[in-house]
């Protein structure tokens, strides 16, 4: 496996003033349940994701990486444990400081879309805007509209629209606030393969080209094969990672997890 730290954590060795961080955690923990019954879904992960990259974060269902993505953008508190977005603790703020930090920095695309059933697309991407109090930007949603080919869905409720069209609504949603850091949990899972391919490259060009980051849960090697690095997820921790990964090597990674000899 190209790459594989092999190790319980995956730190960046760049030093912060090389290659700015765009989201760290320390000590990351999350249990659900208690006693015997109890699991340890994300256990004591420490993490560097520097800026600008596209991060895939692979691994077993049930190994805790909807709870990890969930915990790094605020949307759930972690047992014990920090996590900075940039310089800012979000783990130390109280609920409205968190929200307004959610709002306007950190994207999120969910695996159940949460569209509101009641808007039109188009209402339901200018939404964060509304609600963080930043300006209409009519050629950003025009770009993005472009990108994800949704111009005909933009008056549908989503109700009306297929899986696919409400998984491109609700990216564009994530990215109508230019946010430095998108939290994404299979943001390709309803879409075919060309439409994937576009949504991918439009990620990785964002964050070559405007520093953004991008974390995103997936399982299919092809969409982790876009990202500048796999992190391998297994029992709640960081088990390695895949520099530049290829879809050979990120089959290989997870192969390597399971045990599977190739
Ligand atoms: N709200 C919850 N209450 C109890 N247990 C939970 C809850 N959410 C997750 N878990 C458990 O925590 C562990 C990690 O779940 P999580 O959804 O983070 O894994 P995952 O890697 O994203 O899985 P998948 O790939 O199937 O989506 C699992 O054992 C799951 O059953």
């Amino acid at each position: 496996m190209k790459g594989n730290s092999g190790e319980s954590s995956a730190t960046s060795a760049a030093s912060p003033a090389e290659s700015p961080l765009a989201l760290r955690s320390r000590g990351l923990t999350k249990a659900y349940g208690s006693g015997a019954s109890a699991v340890m879904a994300v256990d004591h992960v420490d993490l560097d994701i520097p800026a600008g990259v596209l991060t895939a974060v692979m691994g077993p269902s049930g190994s805790g990486k909807t709870t990890l993505v969930h915990l790094l953008a605020g949307l759930d508190r972690p047992d014990s444990g920090q996590v900075w977005v940039g310089d800012d603790e979000i783990t130390a703020m109280k609920d409205k400081q968190l929200a307004k930090v959610r709002g306007r920095i950190v994207g999120f695309v969910f695996q159940g879309f949460n569209l509101m059933q009641t808007m039109s697309a188009r209402d339901n991407i200018v939404l964060p805007l509304r609600l963080n109090g930043l300006p209409q930007d009519p050629e950003w949603l025009d770009a993005l509209v472009e990108m994800l080919g949704i111009g005909r869905e933009l008056e549908r409720r989503p109700y009306e629209m297929s899986g696919g069209q409400q998984q491109r609504v609700a990216i564009a949603r994530a990215l109508i606030t230019r946010p430095r850091v998108v939290l994404a949990d299979e943001p390709t899972g309803n879409l075919d393969t060309h439409a994937s391919a576009e949504v991918l490259a439009h990620l990785r060009v964002s964050c070559r080209e405007l520093g953004q980051s991008v974390v995103m849960v997936t399982h299919d090697p092809t969409a982790a094969s876009y990202a500048g690095r796999v992190l391998l997820f297994a029992d709640g921790k960081v088990a390695g990672h895949v520099t530049d990964p290829t879809p050979d090597a990120v089959l290989a990674g997870l192969d390597a997890l399971a045990g599977v000899e190739r």
